[in-house]
């Protein structure tokens, strides 16, 4: 099933187009890695799936609702945003941090309900951190934060993840950790979309990869296919003489 499409994206700042003519759609139960040198576009690829600003030209349909006919309440209770790196200033505890992904669901000045209330313990269990939850986020590691972040993503509801660079500051073991867990998510029905600098991950994790040069789509398929050896060379341009670990790549 469809959940989230993009058609005919164009975006410009000034005179530089950095998004054009982006046509996607985006499924449940997909793991979708976004891949691309620095500055290709990917975060602005997703600000605009998020609805957080508009695209020039093109529509952003949300099943098959136009986005920007819906309310960023509604949005917020569709699409969930795992960023890079949260700075919390004031020192929330994990509890708090989690709960707010309830934020779409409470009216003004109203507290959680039971069942808000349960949705936060189901995803600090889900996330294995119920035992973090009275911690301030602000003295979590790395690794703790993303998943709490991740919860937060959970227990806000949305069928669609939207995650970027997941893996950045993450040991090996909590990355491969994460990767099991993204499966898992995609295998129960989630559409996830996560930006990634690590094609070979990529090609071991996810279900589908989609590259962008240059604020364009040049592959879109699974990753083993997409992702070769010279596809991975010509989108970093890298020489081919640098040694790199390529057994495993064709
Ligand atoms: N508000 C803006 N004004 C001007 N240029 C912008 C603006 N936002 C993004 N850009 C430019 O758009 C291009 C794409 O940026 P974007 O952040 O989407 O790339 P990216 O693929 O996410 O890069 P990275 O891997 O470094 O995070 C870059 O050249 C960036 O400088």
């Amino acid at each position: 099933m469809t959940l989230l499409q993009a058609r005919n994206l164009r975006y410009r700042r000034q005179k530089t187009v950095i998004l054009d003519d982006i046509s996607l759609s985006f499924h449940q139960g997909e793991l979708t890695a976004l891949l691309g040198i620095n500055g290709a576009g990917k975060s602005t690829l997703l600000r605009l799936l998020l609805g957080l600003m508009p695209p020039d030209e093109g529509n952003i349909f949300l099943q098959n609702k136009p986005l920007k006919a819906i309310s960023r309440k509604t949005i917020a209770r569709h699409i969930a945003y795992v960023p890079q790196e949260h700075k919390a200033i004031f020192p929330y505890t994990v509890e708090e941090v989690v709960s707010l992904g309830r934020l779409p669901y409470i009216a003004f000045g109203q507290n959680l309900s039971l069942s808000d209330k349960q949705a936060v313990k189901q995803a600090l269990d889900y996330l294995n951190i119920a035992s973090l939850s009275a911690r301030p986020y602000t003295e979590l590691s790395g690794g703790e934060r993303q998943s709490v972040l991740l919860a937060r993503a959970l227990a806000q509801g949305a069928s669609i993840l939207v995650l970027d660079e997941p893996e950045t500051g993450l040991d090996f073991g909590q990355q491969l950790r994460l990767a099991v867990l993204l499966q898992r998510l995609a295998d129960e029905g989630y559409c996830i979309v996560a930006t990634t600098h690590d094609p070979l991950r990529a090609r071991q994790i996810f279900s589908r990869a989609i590259l962008l040069q240059q604020g364009r789509i040049i592959a879109d398929g699974a990753p083993k296919s997409v992702l070769t050896r010279s596809a991975i060379e010509a989108l970093y341009n890298i020489d081919e003489n640098i040694a790199l670990s390529w057994e495993s790549v064709e």
